[in-house]
């Protein structure tokens, strides 16, 4: 189940019809086992025979200037270069690397796709490489949506370019494979998880003349200290240098100065001459914040300001279910509006997104999965009603108003209310020590710590977030970390375990007929169900002694004949023992404190993020200025306000009122208690109190429809702030709450029970004063 804040990129890049596909690629194991070398990355040589020339330094004054300029106007049509596009692009041909912070709209995506053309006419200038040996732009980007977009423009525009991605067939797999191998792809687009596939990896290393330019769109996410980290992306630094990718160009809008610093570390760019930033500040936007004790106080406002306001508006809630609501109100009210959420069917977004690039007057009530890669000139609002998660979230959201230079209007509503939805996102993604325990122990279990370097161990991510309730991106950070700063293991391309298909006429007659041991086996272990088969590989396997791969090829042949239409199910994920796995108890939990350190700094991290978000809306200095100054810039000519934000218009500061107190309502709890039966993990129950999502409360559980679920989020908890109050709270809860309670003055009963620690026999420890 899809967490109910949208994810910002809508990642689906585990490639079923593609690794069906890659299995009977000839130069790819179909296991996924052994094809990886273990040598470090470093030291990696490309291994094509016809190995390309490393990327030469020129100098940038014989960069053939007129070349780039013809592409920007003959491929793109467009007049000249636009910011620091010029230079970004001349330190690209002249071979060396660089990080580009460019504003939303600022243009980054030229300073790949114009390298990416010129690479064979400076080539041919240069006398150097044949025909077809001229290599490729490798893009990761995170978002299918954005990939596709950008190719679909490409393509239009005669550029050859394509996307490795879960919506590809396998025909439109196989004839990208046709022109990497004939040397006729330009661009290539893959996501970040991508570069967990062993094949991928391979078959990356052999391009055709090579990967001339790796370009990072959305390079913040390889910050730890970013808004948006993401483990995947953690290894693309190495990716790059096992593919032997000749430079590289990290690309993002919103990096503060540490996280711009990180980029450069990750991909040894020289920050003082390969860091390319411009000014974040955009004049034509003010900044607007306006205050109300609840939403409903608010909503009045927000009507008034889209009166006021006409022009195609993009309003952000947190939660799905908000937009559906806040867009029915909109329409009860006579405006235009529609809903949008990572939760709808392909083709409803798609046509929500047409119609809103058309239109004047529409206003999309949508949760933060609406917007990157919408690039539409005219949207002349942007409202947040709830605060969103961060400021970095915040500038590139508001960033989609007025790309056409005209003034924009960014209104912000801010009441009490919202700080628990925050608080709810940020803490629901620790998990319990117990949990971090469990999966660790799992991993580190006996039969694994005995396998041999190089051997391949498999693990069900799915069954893992279920029996030790830890959400899909903390179980991924959690393999990332033992990968990355421990590198004991390491992800190589998933397996399935499990295949659908549904049979066409003649399937069975042929089945039937098929005597040889894998007809046999798969006759033998696929089952009929109401309208497909569905066959167990592994029982398969291990019953047959056969090789995964001579079936899977088997299946593939069925499935190219028309026999069968084949889909793969039940992923699990391959890690490589990359050294001597800790075994004893006491290295586990050394392992086990550590990261849960990390993963506690992350949710502390994520409070803050909310915190300064809400001090530039509620401070005394002018919301232009210190947004700027938060990415390390400044307003032009150094002034210290902008002129026209709320501060700076009225120097009043906008309060952020707080809903008043409302008595702990104990029945509410009573209910929560008898509904979540297990007693082994105190965060469980405020969670469930909350309406904090979490696999176990969702799948083992099945209590996220429970009336209880929730039932106390819009609760007082937390103002239920003395300790006698907690304290009667929980000795009110009889049994559950023994042990030593201390609570400190000011905190609230909501972090008390998040914080309690069942590991050391208290049910409901809060640690003494
Ligand atoms: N030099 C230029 N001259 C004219 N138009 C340009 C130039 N460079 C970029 N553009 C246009 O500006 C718009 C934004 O460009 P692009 O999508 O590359 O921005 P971006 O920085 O990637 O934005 P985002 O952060 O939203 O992804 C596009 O319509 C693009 O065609």
């Amino acid at each position: 189940m899809k967490r109910e804040e949208d994810d910002e990129f809508d990642f689906d890049s585990s490639d079923e019809a593609e690794l069906v596909a890659l299995s009977q690629s000839q130069d790819v194991n179909p296991q996924g086992t052994n094809v990886l070398s273990t040598s470090t990355p470093r030291s990696m040589k490309r291994k094509s025979s016809s190995s390309p020339p490393p990327a030469k330094r020129i100098a940038i004054e014989s960069i053939d200037w007129p070349s780039a300029t013809k592409t920007l106007q003959k491929s793109f049509g467009m007049k000249e270069f636009r910011l620091k596009q010029k230079a970004v692009i001349s330190r690209i041909l002249g071979g060396e690397s660089a990080a580009v912070v460019f504003p939303t709209g600022g243009g980054k995506s030229l300073c790949f796709q114009i390298p990416a053309l010129c690479f064979s006419e400076d080539d041919e200038r240069a006398g150097e490489r044949g025909q077809g040996e001229h290599g490729i732009t490798l893009v990761v980007s995170p978002l299918i949506a954005l990939m596709k977009d950008q190719c679909d423009a490409l393509v239009r525009r005669g550029i050859r370019a394509a996307a490795f991605d879960s919506t590809k067939t396998r025909e439109e797999y196989l004839a990208t494979c046709d022109m990497l191998k004939a040397g006729e792809l330009k661009l290539l687009y893959c996501a970040p998880e991508r570069l967990n596939n062993e094949g991928f990896i391979e078959q990356m290393k052999h391009v055709r003349g090579g990967i001339r330019l790796l370009a990072v769109d959305e390079a913040h996410c390889i910050s730890e200290w970013g808004h948006a980290f993401r483990p995947d992306y953690l290894k693309i630094a190495r990716f790059a240098q096992e593919i032997c990718a000749e430079r590289v160009v990290c690309l993002t809008a919103t990096a503060t100065p540490r996280v711009a610093s990180d980029i450069c570390k990750a991909f040894d760019i020289d920050e003082n001459v390969g860091l390319f930033r411009t000014s974040t500040y955009r004049p034509n936007l003010q900044l607007l914040a306006e205050s109300g004790k609840d939403k409903k106080e608010l909503l009045p406002k927000l009507f008034k300001f889209l009166k006021d306001n006409p022009g195609p508006t993009i309003v952000y809630v947190t939660l799905q279910k908000h937009t559906e609501d806040m867009a029915l109100e909109l329409k009860r009210q006579g405006f235009r509006a529609r809903s949008f959420h990572a939760g709808m069917d392909a083709a409803t977004k798609a046509n929500l997104q047409d119609d809103f690039m058309r239109s004047d007057d529409l206003i999309i009530v949508a949760t933060i999965a609406f917007g990157m890669g919408i690039d539409k000139a005219d949207i002349r609002n942007v409202v947040h009603f709830n605060i969103p998660q961060s400021l970095e979230s915040y500038s590139q959201e508001i960033g989609r108003a007025g790309r056409d230079g005209k003034v924009s209007k960014c209104m912000f509503y801010v009441c009490g209310e919202d700080l628990h939805l925050r608080e709810m996102f940020a803490r629901g993604d620790l998990p319990s020590k117990e949990g971090i325990r469990g999966v660790l122990q799992e991993i580190f279990s006996v039969g694994n710590t005995n396998q041999p370097i190089g051997s391949d161990l498999q693990f069900n991510h799915y069954a893992q977030e279920r029996e030790y309730d830890i959400r899909t991106t903390t179980l991924k950070n959690i393999y990332a970390q033992l990968e990355l700063t421990y590198e004991l293991i390491r992800a190589t391309t998933p397996i399935y375990t499990k295949y659908t298909w549904k049979g066409g006429p003649g399937l069975q007659a042929t089945l039937n007929k098929d005597k040889s041991p894998v007809g046999v086996a798969i006759r033998n272990h696929s089952k009929f169900g109401k309208s497909l088969y569905t066959f167990d590989m592994d029982s398969a396997i291990a019953a047959s002694g056969l090789q995964r791969g001579d079936v899977l090829k088997k299946l593939q042949n069925l499935h190219d004949d028309g026999e069968l239409e084949l889909k793969p199910a039940g992923v699990m994920n391959v890690y490589k023992v990359m050294q001597k796995l800790p075994k004893t108890a006491p290295e586990v939990e050394k392992l086990v404190g550590a990261i849960y350190d990390i993963l506690q700094k992350r949710e502390q991290e994520a409070m803050e993020r909310t915190d300064e978000m809400l001090k530039l809306i509620t401070g005394e200095a002018c919301f232009s200025r210190s947004l700027a100054q938060h990415f390390g810039d400044g307003l032009l000519d150094g002034k210290k306000e902008c002129g026209h934000c709320t501060w700076c218009m009225t120097h009043k500061a906008v309060e952020q009122e707080m809903p008043p107190p409302v008595p702990f309502n104990f029945p509410a709890w009573k209910a929560v208690l008898a509904a979540v039966e297990p007693r082994d993990d105190a965060r469980l129950i405020a969670k469930v109190a909350f309406g904090m999502s979490s696999p176990r409360i969702s799948y083992e559980l099945k209590l996220s429809r429970h009336d209880a679920f929730g039932s106390m989020a819009d609760h007082d908890f937390m103002v239920c702030k003395t300790p006698s109050s907690i304290w009667a709270i929980l000795t009110w809860s009889g049994p559950l709450a023994h042990g030593r309670i201390r609570v400190l003055q000011g905190q609230s009963i909501g972090r008390c029970i998040l914080e309690a620690y069942p590991s050391k026999g208290y049910y409901l420890e809060v640690i003494s004063t």
